[in-house]
Formats: C-alpha cells, structure tokens, sequence
C-alpha cells in the first residue's frame, strides 16, 4: 500500500497520455501531426516551460465534448488512486479551451462527471481549481471568471499557470480582488522560472494562500524566512522540475535544504502524462535521488493534507492525517 497523500499542483490537462490521445483524436476526428504514440513521445523533450507548453496546447485539440474530460478526469483519477493519493486538488485552463471554441459549461460539468462519483468510484475527494493563463490578458482573465459565475459551487479556488516571465503577479490584481470577493480560494505558480520577487508579489498583491512550485524563493534568505514564518505552503514537483530544466538533476533538487529551512513543502505531479510520473512516482524519485528518509516521507505526505483545501470537512483532514501517522513503510 502506498504512502496517503494529496495532489495539490496538477494540471488535468497534463494528465493527457498518449494513447488517450489518440483516442480521443479518433472519436473527435482531429488530426494530430503525429504519426503514433511513439512519434508522439519524441516530441516529449523539453528545452524550457515554453517548449512544453508548445505541446501542452497542441495536444488539447483532441478535447472536445463532455465525455473527452470526464474519460481525462476519471483515467486520471484511477491512476492518482493507485498511486496512493486520497485527496486531489485539480487545476484546469479554461482559457485553453475557449478559445478553440470549448464553452465553460462543456469544461465543467465535463469535469465534474468524473469528480462527483471520485470518492465513491477511487477513494480520492476532489477540489477543482481554475487556473487564468498570465500570457492572456488580465481582462481576458476577468471575463473568465465571469464565465464561471454559474458553477462556483463546484470551483474551490483561482489559480495562474502559463509562461511565467513578463508575466508578473500584479498583472492579476483586479481579478484575484475580484475572485476574493466572489468566497474563492487564491494559490497562483511562482518562482517556477520567475524571480523570487513573483514570490512576494502573489503573497502581497494576489493574496494567494499557497505558492505553486515556488522553487527560486531559495535565492532570497528573507523570503525563506517569511514563507516559514508565515507558513505559506509550497507545491514543489520535482520530475516537472528535471523535465523543464528548472534543475539540472533530480539529485540538485533543494528539497532537502527547502525541508531543513522548516518551509512546508509538498511534492506534486504537475504535468504527469508529460514529466514521468504521476504523485506516487514522484515521492519515489525524491526517496531514491535524495535518499530522504522515511520521517521526511511521512513529513512531506502530512504537509499535503495541512496544505490542502479542507477547512470545509476538518473531520476528513483528520482521517487522512491519521493514515499517515498510521503508515508503515514496507
Ligand atoms: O508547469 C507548468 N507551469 C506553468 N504553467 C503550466 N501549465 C501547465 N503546466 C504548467
Ligand atoms: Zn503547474
């Protein structure tokens, strides 16, 4: 039985295999420019965050009806579940699919086909969060969240993903007052390829509650300081890490020095179907590249869920925290 814990950076979309793919593809009747799952694979090789989300993109255009993100979803699901991972925080770009002329309601109740029936068909509660792409336009964003005005009791939180560079927080300042306003959850990606200075800014401007990756607050002594202080917890993902060259091995990973500095810090898939692993593979790889001990395992699985949006059910936050204290290691 694998270690307990919550996924809390996971792009749904990037949870996208290659043979669901192509599946897909053939019911929609899309075109991919690859000749199959292997050809497709080729393409896996990133230079950056950029070249990746090149691909990442692309690949959505085989999303098209309901049925495409609930099979997403649910295949998703089963996977996380056997991977150990009870709880599932799951970002989505609905911008991505707009604009290809995918409406909300398609995106959502899509989704939630597959959410609804996730305790009871895997074992895993849900929470979803949509994320604004920063390379858009801060009125695009706000027209976004407009859009999902019909189905906020199924959205927990706003998020920012996308190419980060140029990008900066303060872009977002109107939506994320406006999202605020609206009872939602704030976390935003930072410190991914930006500086630590996008660190600060979401804090202080966004009001975000979590940081997602957050890797480059390490350059900034006093921001260490204050994510530790302040408890701000961060959703690192390792294998994404390698695969975008934000590190140059698993075994230059700071996660040990991140955990020696008391931040709280969580381990994610990210984008698995793209970077090599889902959650489970993920605390695998850091275990075996970083020889983290079974205490920092334990550590790093009872962060997820103090991490995790749960203030709605305590009650399951403790349940889960008690598997993990309950855990033995085989
Ligand atoms: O790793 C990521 N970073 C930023 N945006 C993203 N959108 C999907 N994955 C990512
Ligand atoms: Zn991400």
């Amino acid at each position: 039985m694998p270690l307990p814990k919550a996924e809390l950076h996971l792009h749904i979309e990037g949870t996208l295999e290659p043979e669901l793919a192509f599946r897909l593809a053939a019911r929609n009747g899309v075109q991919l420019p690859y000749a199959d799952t292997d050809a497709l694979r080729e393409a896996y090789r990133f230079e950056d965050l950029q070249s990746f989300l090149n691909l990442y993109y692309e690949l959505m255009a085989v999303l098209r009806t309901e049925r495409d993100f609930e099979d997403l979803a649910d295949a998703y699901l089963a996977r996380a579940a056997a991977q150990g991972v009870r709880h599932a925080e799951i970002f989505f770009d609905p911008q991505a699919h707009l604009a290809r002329g995918v409406d909300m309601s398609t995106v959502v109740e899509g989704l939630w086909r597959a959410l609804g029936g996730s305790e009871e068909r895997h074992g895993v509660s849900t929470r979803l969060i949509m994320c604004f792409l920063r390379d858009e336009s801060a009125e695009s964003a706000l027209a976004t969240l407009d859009a999902a005005k019909p189905y906020l009791d199924r959205i927990t939180g706003v998020g920012l993903d996308s190419a980060e560079v140029g990008h900066p927080p303060v872009k977002f300042r109107a939506v994320y007052e406006a999202a605020a306003a609206l009872g939602l959850r704030r976390v935003a990606h930072a410190g991914e390829e930006g500086p630590p200075a996008y660190i600060t800014e979401a804090l202080d401007v966004l009001g975000v509650e979590r940081v997602d990756h957050g890797l480059r607050c390490m350059e900034d002594p006093a921001l260490v300081d204050r994510l530790v202080r302040e408890r701000i917890p961060l959703t690192l993902c390792p294998l994404s890490n390698v695969r975008l060259r934000t590190v140059d091995t698993l075994a230059d990973h700071p996660l040990p020095a991140m955990l020696d500095a008391g931040l709280l810090c969580t381990v994610n898939s990210d984008d698995p179907a793209y970077f090599g692993g889902y959650a489970g593979d993920n605390f695998d790889a850091v275990h075996r590249a970083l020889g983290l001990t079974e205490d920092r395992l334990r550590e790093l699985a009872r962060n997820s869920f103090l991490a995790a949006f749960l203030e709605d059910d305590e009650e399951l936050r403790q349940r889960y925290l008690a598997e993990v204290a309950a855990y033995e290691f085989g």
